[in-house]
């Protein structure tokens, strides 16, 4: 196998939605995301601590999906080393000339082995970074993208294939026969990648960081004072995972957007992996909160290269488990006729 390309980091994200103005009100009048450049059918938004071009597209479309996950590479070269990767394993492969996304650079495109349409680049358009234009930050104000988290049938497939391509581990969560997820990184945190177990290919949720856990409780009061509380699905709370404060929330279309902060540095070569075991309560929050059923069973579809929808499988239902972790996905308490839906934190 040929070497990996050079990855810096998880850069951006392009979801579909279907209603454009809908989508700006959410990301923009609400969670105060910066407009780089607006068209007629698309929107190119970034955090205020960012300089490149965007970290999120919405492209307006027929239904809502993820259209690109994008991870930005070393340097320019890193596209024919990721051209070259990619190819030898096998999967659909395709540069891109620049400016094919507005505001990047040549790219390269692959439909990975997890059924995910993922993007390398390098080169990208310099906007002015806001991090101290304190007079433009909202009181809820977030400050970059962190992380993507997608859901997949085979947890040890993706864990395999990430760390391949040199990704490190921080975090499991595990029992002894199976990983249930699994928390991987490049940059010295604690994940640029995040794999939950589930009906996938699927956008688990993209993740955008704040500095202060205030400012994502200023989101909660936002949305109250909005009356769009529904828009809150999980959360806030403190995750056993990361130790990150956490919120999550539903876009309009669905999508599952998480606000985070204050996870750790992981930069060191030796940085121990925290290996949590699947029916410790505290893993997914750290307070024992019950973790909501849609969280474990809602994801966003995606779409291939060429914009058609990537067809969906579930994991195996081990009946061991689903007696013991129902809450880590893709159990279910009881079996056979006594299935009885997600077994949630504090049910034994
Ligand atoms: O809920 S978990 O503690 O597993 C968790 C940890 C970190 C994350 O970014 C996340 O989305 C979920
Ligand atoms: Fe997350």
């Amino acid at each position: 196998m040929t070497t990996p390309p050079d990855i810096i980091r998880a850069a951006y994200a392009e979801l579909i939605v279907t209603d454009l103005a809908a989508a700006r009100w959410f990301y923009v009048d609400v969670l105060g995301l910066v407009v780089t450049a607006e068209e007629p059918e698309a929107l190119y938004l970034r955090a205020f601590e960012e300089y490149t071009h965007h970290s999120l597209v919405l492209r307006a479309g027929p239904t809502p999906a993820l259209a690109r996950l994008a991870y930005r590479v070393r340097g320019p070269e890193q596209l024919t080393v990721a051209e070259r990767y990619f190819a030898g394993i096998g999967v659909e492969t395709r540069r891109v000339a620049a400016g094919t996304t507005r505001g990047i650079g040549e790219a390269v495109r692959v439909h990975d082995p997890l059924g995910f349409p993922v993007e390398f680049f390098y080169e990208t358009t310099h906007t002015e970074r806001f991090t101290q234009h304190y007079h433009r930050q909202p009181g809820n104000a977030i400050s970059r993208l962190d992380h993507f988290n997608v859901m997949v049938p085979d947890v040890r497939a993706a864990y395999d294939y990430y760390t391949g391509l040199g990704f490190g581990v921080s975090e499991t969560i595990e029992d002894s026969d199976s990983l249930y997820a699994t928390w991987l990184f490049r940059k010295p945190t604690v994940h640029d990648i995040a794999i939950t177990g589930g009906d996938g290919p699927r956008l688990h949720h993209i993740a955008f960081a704040s500095h202060e856990r205030h400012q994502i409780l200023h989101t909660c009061d936002v949305l109250g004072a909005l009356r769009a509380e529904h828009h809150i699905e999980r959360g806030p709370g403190r995750h056993g995972v990361s130790n990150a404060f956490y919120l999550y929330l539903r876009d309009p279309d669905g999508h599952r957007i998480e606000i985070y902060t204050s996870d750790y540095y992981t930069g060191d070569p030796d940085n121990p992996t925290v290996r949590w075991d699947v029916t410790d309560n505290r893993r997914r929050s750290f307070w024992g909160h019950e973790v909501v059923p849609s969280w474990y069973n809602e994801a966003s579809e995606v779409l291939n290269l060429d914009g058609g929808p990537v067809p969906i499988s579930s994991p195996p239902v081990h009946e061991a488990s689903a007696a013991t972790i129902g809450a880590d996905g893709f159990g279910v308490a009881g079996t056979g006729e006594n299935r009885q839906g997600f077994k949630l934190g504090h049910q034994a």
